[in-house]
């Protein structure tokens, strides 16, 4: 009688890292400057604002912009169709197409799979801003524009990564993919969706995921371990049929705005403490361990002294800007806001306010939370308004396990690129697909920032330094290197008869 068995067994592979090669990329990293900076203006130069509908066709333009530069380095480059945006009115518009892009399929490498996004937050120079936001302006060796370090230079790095490679005839050490989005910064609306119906095909070869979003937290190079979520909500109050004059009818009206203010005032202490019931019980403890981690990272508290109010001790800063939910009352539409006086009675207005959520925090429960809590506060007032709450974006908060071996490839990478050893650091700000990523793909994640910490990312004056464009370009170049390293286990059937 013949007996057929099966075995499965496993094969370690593992790349060696040429010094040689390194130093090759790294010097055409060093003579292409000028190009990149070039690069860099073009697309600051587009007015990618996801969050204006009237801008929608420069969005595009900027999805175009990026599925051709991809294009012009041989990538495997689609367009995929998200759908539609619903817009508060009721109408919709085209969302802008999430550009894939392919380098290599060579099973016997890792594959990593870029993500990152070419929309910005808005911006105009009578905000504040020194120069033309949409103009990149290089000033003592800082590149400012909006969008320059949020972020378009680190996807630019990237792609500038995979063409150094191409120019120089090299083999990329790494299977290379790329996904950029168009509409981050408002919450990626459209793209959970498309990782769901692309998880058996895109993301079937992908091993790991690399987010470079964010920034350090100081001079040294960091590793980015854990993100907070998002929760944005619009508070509609809604009174009179139509703007009125204060003088004729004030004090005859109960007016929306009083009442607005009123029930936002309600959500948070005058020293910072959320008062909506349920969600500082959510909020996992701090441990010894994390308060020792937060007390040794090197952050720069005079400099942050300098430009903040309210200086808190070190690790009570950083808890509260990593480790704790906080609330955020960003504007109120209808409410008039220009220079000069009016004497209106806004008939509506929409008060915007997000909360910024931690582990175990979740975006449903604390929907849950906020649309009752405001809902008995504002029956408390016997207001003849209506109110409505609307939750637009609810992001969850991410964490990664810094034992992978995609950290310690990081560490590896800063040692090589800048000689010392990275912190290791969560972000306060929110990528919402991060979590996404880790709980449909099941994918590691690893954000690599490359980002100063002085950017003021959706502030007046956002820059990105050239050190950090043209150095992080060269670590990105190291980390594909370190990551090739890493063993990979690919599984062949063998038939004993
Ligand atoms: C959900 C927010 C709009 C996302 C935004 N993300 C970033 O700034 C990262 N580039 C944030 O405000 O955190």
């Amino acid at each position: 009688m013949r007996v057929l068995v099966l075995v499965l067994v496993p094969l370690l592979l593992a790349a060696q890292a040429d010094a040689l090669d390194l130093e090759k990329l790294t010097r055409h990293v060093d003579g292409r400057v000028a190009s990149y900076v070039q690069t860099l203006r073009e697309w600051v130069a587009v007015e990618s604002d996801s969050s204006d509908v009237s801008k929608r066709p420069e969005l595009h333009h900027m999805m175009n912009l990026t599925a051709d530069k991809l294009r012009s380095l041989g990538g495997k480059v689609e367009m995929v169709d998200i759908g539609l945006q619903e817009l508060p009115d009721g109408k919709s518009i085209p969302l802008p197409k999430v550009v894939t892009a392919q380098f290599g399929e060579d099973p016997s490498k890792h594959t990593v799979c870029i993500y990152g996004h070419v929309d910005v937050q808005p911006a105009k120079k009578e905000d504040g801003w020194a120069t033309e936001p949409y103009n990149l302006t290089d000033i003592n060796g800082n590149l400012y524009g909006r969008g320059a370090s949020d972020n378009k230079a680190p996807v630019l790095a990237w792609i500038h990564t995979v063409e150094a490679y191409k120019a120089l005839d090299m083999e990329l050490p790494v299977n290379v993919k790329f996904l950029i989005e168009g509409m981050e910064e408002t919450g990626s609306n459209g793209l959970e969706a498309m990782i769901i119906a692309q998880r058996d095909t895109f993301f079937l070869d992908v091993d790991y995921i690399i987010i470079s979003d964010c920034g350090w937290l100081s001079r040294r190079p960091a590793l980015t371990y854990g993100t907070r979520g998002n929760c944005y909500f619009f508070a509609e109050v809604e009174g009179p049929k139509q703007d009125l004059h204060s003088g004729v009818y004030g004090g005859t009206v109960i007016e929306p705005m009083t009442d607005l203010i009123g029930i936002l005032d309600t959500l948070i202490s005058p020293s910072g403490k959320i008062l909506i019931p349920g969600i500082r019980e959510a909020v996992a403890p701090f441990s010894d361990e994390e308060w020792k981690m937060y007390q040794d990272i090197e952050f720069d508290m005079e400099n942050y002294k300098e430009k903040h109010l309210n200086p808190v001790p070190q690790v009570d800063l950083l808890a509260h800007r990593w480790r704790y939910p906080t609330v955020s009352i960003h504007g109120i539409e209808g409410a008039f806001s220009a220079s000069g006086s009016k004497t209106v009675i806004p008939a509506k207005v929409t008060g915007k306010f997000s909360i910024r959520q931690v582990p175990n925090m979740d975006p449903a429960t604390v929907k849950k939370q906020v649309t009752e809590y405001l809902h008995s506060v504002f029956a408390k007032r016997k207001s003849p308004n209506s109110l409505k709450v609307t939750m637009i974006i609810g992001a969850k908060p991410w964490l990664a396990d810094t034992q992978h071996s995609l950290y310690e490839a990081g560490k590896e990478a800063i040692k090589k690129v800048f000689q010392v050893e990275p912190d290791l650091i969560r972000e306060g700000g929110t990528i919402p697909v991060a979590r996404t990523f880790q709980d449909v793909t099941e994918k590691s994640i690893i954000m690599l920032p490359i980002g100063g910490f002085d950017d003021g990312l959706h502030s007046q004056n956002e820059k990105m330094s050239r050190y950090n464009y043209i150095e992080g370009t060269k670590l990105f170049i190291a980390y594909l290197h370190e990551v090739a390293q890493i063993k990979k286990v690919i599984y062949f059937c063998v038939i004993v008869r």
